[in-house]
């Protein structure tokens, strides 16, 4: 008899189900200030965490297509860029499908699309190939007043096209650093991902939380999450508490630090690909 053979995955599948893990790791990690969580809903009326399954697994296709596109022009360039950006645009309408309208990840998309689309191309300096990709200008995209664009207006603030652009130095610079320090310091690995998470928090111009309560919500994050590190971080019995203060503070001010989250999983998504080739 012929033995069974499996089915072997694809470089693009791989990537996608690392892209969409990482999604996934990201909303079960609890407990995060005022976002969605194993917990409950956070800062989010129209949110939840089985609606944020549905919307990361809905997005395993794009993802998959972003890196077979990258592979199949083989060079950071127009083409691509523009590829990627229908790509993209095609995986956000099948996400509000999925959610009926609710935007569930369209931060994500954007990130952890270019690091999908660069990890394919060049595995060995992703963030740089994604910055590459990102400060391409595709000619095709919408310009809506999106929230972000509401906010750069308004205070000048630099969102999710500028961090990319700049090679994602919050996941580069603050996130991984403090994932892999916590780790050593055999903090657990749920304890190690919530301190990645406040280290982003602490430098972010995070446009979900200037749109939703403006400077005083930003300061209110940046300082609460610097504070629980400063404390011995979420594996620390003082870190633990000033976390719990943080989460009621960001409630009690309707501010999700969503663009935080978002880097978060782009954060774990590169840690994973580190350890994968
Ligand atoms: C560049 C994007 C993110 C637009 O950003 P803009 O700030 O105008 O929009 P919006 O308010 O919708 O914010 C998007 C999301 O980014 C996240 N975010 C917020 N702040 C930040 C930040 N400082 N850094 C990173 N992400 C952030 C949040 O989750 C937020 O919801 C994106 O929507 C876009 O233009 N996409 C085009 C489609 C495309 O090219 N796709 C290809 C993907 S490879
Ligand atoms: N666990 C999470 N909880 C909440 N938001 C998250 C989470 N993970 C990622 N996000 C990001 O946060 C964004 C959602 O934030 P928000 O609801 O503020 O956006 P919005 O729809 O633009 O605004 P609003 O709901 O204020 O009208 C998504 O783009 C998503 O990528």
């Amino acid at each position: 008899m012929r033995a069974l053979k499996l089915h072997e995955l694809s470089l693009a599948e791989r990537l996608a189900d690392m892209a969409v893990d990482a999604l996934i790791d990201e909303a079960d990690l609890s407990p995060k200030p005022a976002l969605v969580d194993r917990r409950g809903n956070g800062a989010h009326s129209d949110l939840h965490l089985g609606l944020m399954h549905a919307s990361a697994l809905s997005l395993w296709p794009m993802f998959k297509e972003m890196a077979e596109a990258a592979i199949e022009f083989g060079e950071v360039g127009l083409p691509l860029r523009e590829a990627l950006g229908r790509i993209g645009r095609e995986g956000e309408q099948a996400m509000l499908v999925t959610t009926n309208g609710v935007n569930t990840h369209r931060g994500a998309i954007w990130a952890l699309g270019l690091l999908t689309a660069a990890a394919a191309l060049e595995p060995r300096a992703i963030a740089l190939t994604a910055a590459r990709l990102a400060l391409l200008n595709d000619r095709f995209a919408p310009q809506p007043m999106s929230h972000g664009a509401q906010v750069a207006q308004r205070y000048g603030a630099r969102g999710a096209r500028e961090e990319a652009q700049l090679g994602f130095p919050s996941v580069m610079q603050r996130g991984l650093p403090q994932l892999r320090k916590s780790r050593q310091q055999n903090t657990g690995e749920q304890n190690a991902r919530l301190d990645a998470l406040l280290a982003i928090m602490t430098d972010l111009a995070d446009t979900c939380v200037l749109y939703r309560a403006g400077i005083e919500g930003l300061g209110a994050m940046q300082k609460g999450a610097q504070a629980v590190l400063d404390a011995g971080g979420s594996a620390s019995l003082a870190g633990r508490r000033s976390l719990h203060e943080l989460d009621n503070q960001l409630l009690a001010l309707n501010a999700s630090p969503g663009g935080a989250a978002d880097l978060l999983a782009a954060c774990l998504f590169i840690d994973r690909l580190d350890g994968a080739f």
